[in-house]
């Protein structure tokens, strides 16, 4: 890594010494908005991601983080992370609720949340009702599948995706409401391997995640293509299907590439690079997500629902407030009253 937006990917098998492979060096340089070695921390990866998304996202428009490269590259580690070092899901998360409290007052707004995997091209809800936020995505972690494999120990076999959808409406509730939604999706791919190092289940797996990756990478080819006139075959599996938007449609889109240091990776470092490199070129049209809504007479019942609730929610504001303007009264009533008595002992013992 060349701080801080470039990679040059050397040729092991290179022999500066060698004067007949002289011009055949595979040695490439790629350049990317933002590269990371191995003394990144899990907040400097989101920082320079992720973070930036929340505020679009808070106002309607889609984004997607996925995570691609090879089987034990570290995908896993940067979107789930560990409980000391949480990565970029429960970040964003907590930087998503935390917009949302700030403006608050004036907004409303509705979040909802689903964790599934695709696993042999089948979809799995990878969820079920639970507490805290790390909590319930370790606990989804655990329910996916995951196998050690030639090329690592706790290796995905599926591709896991966080979805959440952010709903945004003013809190003035009117006969016409503009109502804003944004979905965002946070993606662990599985790994790619060589076929030829797993056998059985495992190799089946293989075969299945490599299918839904070989879609993924050929729509990024036919998006990237310079004359823009490639057919992009979405339908190919259930991965691209899912993130048709993402891709070539309505999403700001953040790609992360992993890739191993280690020479033996060469291979793998390459085609990793090379589709990352064309998936740069990618255009994206974002719009923000709205709608006018125009209540119906039947739909009244809802808004007259709605603002009872509101006038609840601002009444019982108002008598917190209240109830701590009169706790602090009552604090300066109790001091003013101590120095009364002090002073009407001292007149008092004047008097005497
Ligand atoms: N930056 C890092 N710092 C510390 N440990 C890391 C880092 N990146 C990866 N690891 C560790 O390396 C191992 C492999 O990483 P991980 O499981 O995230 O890879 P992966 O790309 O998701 O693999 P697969 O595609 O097979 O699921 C894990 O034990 C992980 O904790």
């Amino acid at each position: 890594m060349v701080p801080f937006q470039m990679v040059v990917l050397m040729d092991p098998m290179e022999d500066p010494d060698d004067i007949l492979r002289a011009n055949r060096s595979r040695e490439k340089t790629y350049i990317f908005d933002v590269t990371f070695d191995y003394l990144a921390n899990q907040e400097e990866v989101y920082r320079a991601t992720t973070r930036g998304l929340i505020e679009g996202l808070i106002s309607g428009y889609n984004a997607t983080v996925f995570a691609y490269g090879p089987t034990g590259c570290g995908k896993t580690y940067t979107m789930l992370g560990t409980d000391k070092e949480p990565g970029i899901y429960v970040r964003t998360l907590n930087d998503l609720f935390r917009a949302i409290e700030e403006t608050s007052d004036n907004m409303q707004y509705s979040v909802t949340m689903s964790y599934l995997e695709i696993y042999n091209e089948m979809i799995r809800d990878l969820l079920n009702p639970s507490s805290g936020i790390m909590e319930l995505l370790m606990r989804g972690n655990k329910q996916r599948t995951q196998e050690p494999t030639a090329a690592n120990q706790t290796s995905s076999r599926s591709h896991a995706v966080l979805q959440v959808g952010v709903k945004q409406q003013s809190r003035c509730l009117d006969v016409l409401q503009e109502v804003r939604f944004a979905r965002l999706f946070m993606i662990d791919l599985a790994g790619s391997e060589r076929a030829t190092q797993n056998r059985g289940q495992r190799l089946k797996e293989g075969a299945h995640i490599n299918r839904s990756l070989l879609a993924l990478g050929n729509c990024i080819n036919a998006l990237s293509d310079k004359n823009g006139n490639k057919y992009v075959n979405y339908r190919d599996s259930k991965l691209t299907r899912l993130l048709k938007d993402s891709l070539g449609g309505n999403s700001r889109t953040v790609m992360i590439a992993h890739i191993s240091p280690a020479s033996s990776a060469f291979e793998e470092s390459r085609n990793t690079l090379t589709y990352a490199d064309r998936a740069k070129s990618i255009r994206t049209r974002v719009k923000k997500n709205l709608i006018n809504v125009s209540y119906h007479i039947a739909q009244y019942t809802n808004i007259i629902s709605d603002l009872r609730c509101e006038i609840q929610r601002l009444q019982k504001k108002i008598a917190d407030q209240a109830g701590r303007q009169l706790h602090s009264d009552r604090a300066d009533i109790r001091n003013v009253q101590g120095t009364t008595f002090l002073f009407l002992n001292s007149d008092s013992l004047l008097h005497h």
